[in-house]
């Protein structure tokens, strides 16, 4: 079994005076340990990206129409978009998944696939997002794209989202999930003004409350009320992918709402996880806790598309490098 004291060990051995590389060492602990092995690997990695929409945005919590979740769909197939541009960057395989998106482009790009489950969840300030059944279909999908992502050979993985008004969900499931309080769960998101914030606001207190009623006798149920498909897709993929011994860098705030999902649903699934960075998102630092995880960068980002998790990437590498390339004291005669 390797631990952290094993990994200190290691690194304390090797050509430097111990513990010179700061935080970049409590990098390589976690990463050895997740990986069981003191030569950890980042080769090869991917990112898969998961769409849908969200019927809340007819209730006004997003500055932005469901439309663009569509033109995003088609920005990141034809290699534009921001993740594309980072993953692209960061030698990692991008994979996009419609799970449900209104407006979908026809997509042709080899990396994409269709998989929708129902065109946008319905609204949760009326009612529940989606039947258990589409929950577990979202599931379903994500574990399979994990698995996929095993299979060949990916040893990191990188779920991200894509959905104009996911910051609602992913608010609620924070303060299901992790018990935020709401205030401190419902950000800007994209951008939202503040009768937007209001209603959020309001709409988040309202579907926690009835959600919590059924947390315990139903879990999925009370989860299924308040998620969307790509969040449930992205939690699938996160407790597949744990169970199969990838290493999950997590990105943003939607992303760790699947991945409190995940954690309720899968325990022990977060162990796997390397907290990419807390986002601008007020409820995320609350999420995370929960988790169990401390972010590696406070940037103040704020996009999903898996961007966060892409910007850290390169962190992971150096550990490994710093793990598997330096001599020891020994070797040098020092
Ligand atoms: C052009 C554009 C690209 C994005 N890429 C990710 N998001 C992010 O913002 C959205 C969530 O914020 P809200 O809940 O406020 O709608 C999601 O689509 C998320 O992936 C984007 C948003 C926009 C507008
Ligand atoms: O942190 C995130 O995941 C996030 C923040 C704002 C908008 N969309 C996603």
């Amino acid at each position: 079994m390797i631990d952290v004291e094993a990994v200190r060990k290691h690194l304390d051995a090797l050509a430097k005076p111990p513990r010179s590389m700061g935080r970049l060492e409590d990098l390589a602990c976690q990463l050895a340990v997740v990986q069981q092995r003191l030569d950890p690997v980042t080769r090869p990695r991917r990112v898969v990206l998961f769409a849908g929409d969200h019927g809340v945005v007819a209730s006004g919590v997003s500055a932005w129409p469901s439309a663009v979740t569509g033109m995003m769909v088609a920005t990141i197939a034809g290699g534009r978009a921001t993740s594309s541009a980072l993953a692209k960057a960061q030698d990692c395989d991008l994979r996009l998944i419609d799970v449900g998106v209104i407006d979908p482009p026809s997509l042709v790009a080899d990396f994409a696939r269709i998989a929708a489950i129902a065109p946008g969840t319905s609204d949760l300030a009326d009612g529940p997002a989606m039947t258990v059944q589409q929950f577990d279909a979202a599931w379903a999908i994500g574990a399979e794209e994990a698995e996929a992502a095993l299979a060949g050979g990916h040893r990191v993985l990188i779920a991200g989202e894509m959905g104009i008004g996911n910051t609602t969900p992913a608010a609620c499931l924070t303060v299901l999930l992790a018990d935020a309080p709401v205030d401190g769960a419902v950000g800007r998101g994209a951008g939202a003004d503040d009768a937007m914030m209001t209603r959020k606001v309001r709409i988040v207190t309202a579907a926690t409350a009835r959600a919590r009623a059924m947390l315990d006798a139903d879990p999925r149920a009370a989860i299924a009320a308040v998620a969307g498909f790509e969040i449930a897709a992205m939690a699938g993929f996160f407790a597949a992918a744990a169970g199969g011994g990838a290493t999950l860098l997590l990105d943003g705030y939607v992303a760790t709402a699947g991945a409190l999902i995940a954690e309720r649903l899968a325990p022990g699934t977060a162990r796997t996880m390397i907290a990419a960075h807390r986002s601008a998102e007020p409820g995320h630092a609350a999420a995370l806790a929960h988790l169990g995880l401390e972010p590696l960068l406070e940037w103040d980002m704020r996009l999903g598309e898996g961007s966060g998790a892409l910007v850290a990437l390169p962190l992971l590498d150096s550990a490994a490098a710093l793990l598997s390339g330096v001599a020891t004291l020994a070797e040098i005669g020092a």
